[in-house]
Formats: structure tokens, C-alpha cells, sequence
């Protein structure tokens, strides 16, 4: 059955790397075939990617700007394609021109997502922000993830990085040359297979090259599991919130007297579904992925939302806000 494809927003300034950060992850996608929507082909070398295999598709808007784009038909045309099952791809990524507002990009995507591009998933707003120049502004204070680029060009950049944790919804994650790991965008796919022993593939061939690459950058993933079932409206607050440190969270939640969810987040963005029927859970299994996870705090944080056996079944509405049309599976 198809499943959904998230596409990811990348914005920032003129020059904070965001090119830069696209080329790492098609260059490390490690079995994550990625589709990239650019203004400007030159940035990227696209020409050579497509020729050496690392970007599974690769495409621009016909006005040749994101940020002049006002109706979602460009945009959702091109996403319904890419996103098609189709096309075959785990990623999407949208590298906005730096002039783009990015309230209008997020709000051009969910339209598309709404529309045309059924088979596409908000996949989040990654705002690129340079070390140097950089500031908190709009697309900081949207941003689902903040990547602090170009690290390596100041000798301290904890001043700036408390400044943009403090206004930043979500995980602010420095970095050396956009060194981002696909995996915190997506999880990679289980058809990838290790190369056979003694060949080593395209991709591991270009990790080998210590010039190429900067390391990803480390983030976490923390597992919580729980036996006892959630209250729905206890746990709908808590992902509304936006736990500290969280770009991504998903898992299978049991609410009293109903069957298990899925359950996926991006920054706040919420989906539920109900869960296969081979799923068997009878409390909470979820995954965090995000920067400086504070394990002890989100499991205390899920505990919170445990039901409270003598209240009998609470309401589901909380969480049923969240459910996702039955068109295509979840990601
Ligand atoms: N030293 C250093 N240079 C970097 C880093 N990241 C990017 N650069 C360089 O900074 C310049 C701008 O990077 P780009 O990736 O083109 O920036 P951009 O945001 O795509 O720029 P526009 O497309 O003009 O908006 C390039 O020369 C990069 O090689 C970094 O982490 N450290």
C-alpha cells in the first residue's frame, strides 16, 4: 500500500549553506532516495548528481522561484509527482530561495499536502542559520529544526546558539558544511541492504573520502515504553507542546477501551491513524529523534499522561483531531 512521503522545507538567509546542506544529504543518503525541488540548478551540481545516481530525482518550478510561487499549483503539481508511489522516493527536500518567507512556503506546502499532493507528509521547516551572521528571525521562530551552519568560521558559537534555543520552537542542531543525517528527516528504508562484502557501493565510496564529507552532526533517538494505556487528552497536550529537544517523534499509543494508534510528529505537527490490526500494544511504544534529548524528563513526561484507571474511557476527541485521512498509509 502506498504510504506518505515527507517533504521537507529547507529556508534561510543568502549563503547560510543551504545548498550545502542539501548536497550532504544527497551525498550521504545512504539508501534514502531523495527528491530535491531547487530554484537554482547551479547551486547544486544537479547535473553531475543525476549522472552519478545520488539524487533519485531532481526537479525546479517552471517560474524558476519558490518565493514568487503564490498559487499552490506549481508546488503541489510537482509534489504530487514527486511523492507519487511511483517515483519511489523516501524524501522530499524544498530548498527555498533565501528571499522566501518561509510562513508562505509552510503554508503553500500544507495546501499542496491538502490538495493536489495526497501522497505527500508535512516533513518539517529546517531553517539554516550561519554562524557569522546569523540571527533569530521568522524562519527561526517557525522552524521545526534550526541547523547553526558554518560553526567552524567562529570561535565560539554558544553565544548565538543559546540565543536561537531560546526563541527556536524546536532542537537548534550546530553543524560543520550542512552536515545533517538524513535519518533525523526520515527513517531509512528497510529495503537497504549492506553492500556485498569487498564492493563497496557509491555511497560508502564517497563516505570513504575524508575530503568530501564533514561527520553528520550527533543527534539523539530516545525510546520510552509503557504498559498501562494513555489519556488522550493528557497526551494530546503533551505533543502539542512540543517536547524539549524533539524534531520528531512516532509510535503506537493505546487510549482506555479503544484500539492502538500510530502515532507521528513533526515540531507540532500531529498525525494519528489507527493502528494495524497486527499491532498489539497495550500502553505506549514511541521514539523521540531530536538534539540534546533529556531521556529521564520524556519518560517522566509520558508517565504524565497515564489514564487514570477510575475515570472509566475518556473521550478520544483530543487525539481524533489528529487522524489522518484513510487515502494512503502513514510513512
Ligand atoms: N567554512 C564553511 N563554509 C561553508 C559552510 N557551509 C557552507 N559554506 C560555504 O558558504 C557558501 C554559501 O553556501 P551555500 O550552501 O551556497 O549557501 P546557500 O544558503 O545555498 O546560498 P544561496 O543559495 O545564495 O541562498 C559556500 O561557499 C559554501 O561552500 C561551513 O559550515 N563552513
Amino acid at each position: 500500500m502506498p504510504r506518505r512521503v515527507p517533504v521537507v522545507l529547507v529556508a534561510g538567509h543568502l549563503g547560510a549553506g543551504k545548498s550545502t546542506l542539501v548536497n550532504h544529504l544527497l551525498r550521504r543518503a545512504d539508501g534514502v532516495r531523495i527528491g530535491v525541488v531547487v530554484n537554482d540548478f547551479g547551486a547544486i551540481g544537479i547535473d553531475a548528481m543525476l549522472v552519478a545516481g545520488q539524487a533519485s530525482a531532481v526537479t525546479s518550478l517552471a517560474n524558476g522561484c519558490l518565493c514568487c510561487t503564490t498559487d499552490a499549483n506549481g508546488l503541489a503539481g510537482l509534489l504530487a509527482e514527486l511523492t507519487a508511489p511511483s517515483a519511489r522516493l523516501d524524501l522530499v527536500v524544498v530548498e527555498a530561495s533565501g528571499l522566501a518567507d518561509p510562513r508562505e512556503l509552510v503554508r503553500l506546502l500544507l495546501d499542496a499536502i491538502a490538495g493536489e499532493a495526497r501522497h505527500a507528509a508535512y516533513g518539517g521547516l529546517v531553517t539554516v542559520v550561519d554562524a557569522v551572521h546569523g540571527e533569530p528571525d521568522d524562519a527561526v521562530r517557525l522552524a521545526d529544526l534550526v541547523v547553526l551552519n558554518q560553526v567552524d568560521l567562529v570561535d565560539d558559537p554558544a553565544p548565538l546558539l543559546a540565543v536561537l534555543q531560546a526563541v527556536a520552537p524546536g532542537p537548534v542542531l550546530p553543524v560543520v558544511r550542512g552536515a545533517l543525517d538524513p535519518a533525523l528527516l526520515v527513517d531509512p528504508p528497510a529495503r537497504r541492504r549492506p553492500p556485498r562484502s569487498g564492493q563497496l557501493s557509491f555511497d560508502a565510496l564517497l563516505r570513504e573520502d575524508p575530503g568530501t564529507e564533514h561527520a553528520h552532526a550527533h543527534w539523539d533517538s530516545v525510546a520510552v515504553e509503557r504498559d498501562a494505556p494513555l489519556d488522550p487528552a493528557r497526551f494530546a497536550a503533551f505533543l502539542e507542546a512540543g517536547p524539549p529537544g524533539v524534531f520528531r517523534a512516532k509510535g503506537v499509543v493505546r487510549f482506555p477501551g479503544a484500539a492502538p494508534f500510530v502515532v507521528q510528529t513533526v515540531g507540532t505537527a500531529i498525525r494519528v491513524r489507527p493502528a494495524p490490526r497486527s499491532v498489539t500494544v497495550t500502553g505506549a511504544r514511541l521514539v523521540f529523534l531530536g538534539v540534546g534529548l533529556d531521556a529521564a524528563g520524556l519518560e517522566s513526561a509520558v508517565d504524565g499522561c497515564a489514564a487514570d484507571p477510575a475515570a472509566g474511557e475518556p473521550s478520544l476527541l483530543p487525539v481524533l483531531r489528529y487522524e489522518e485521512s484513510e487515502r494512503v498509509d502513514a510513512v
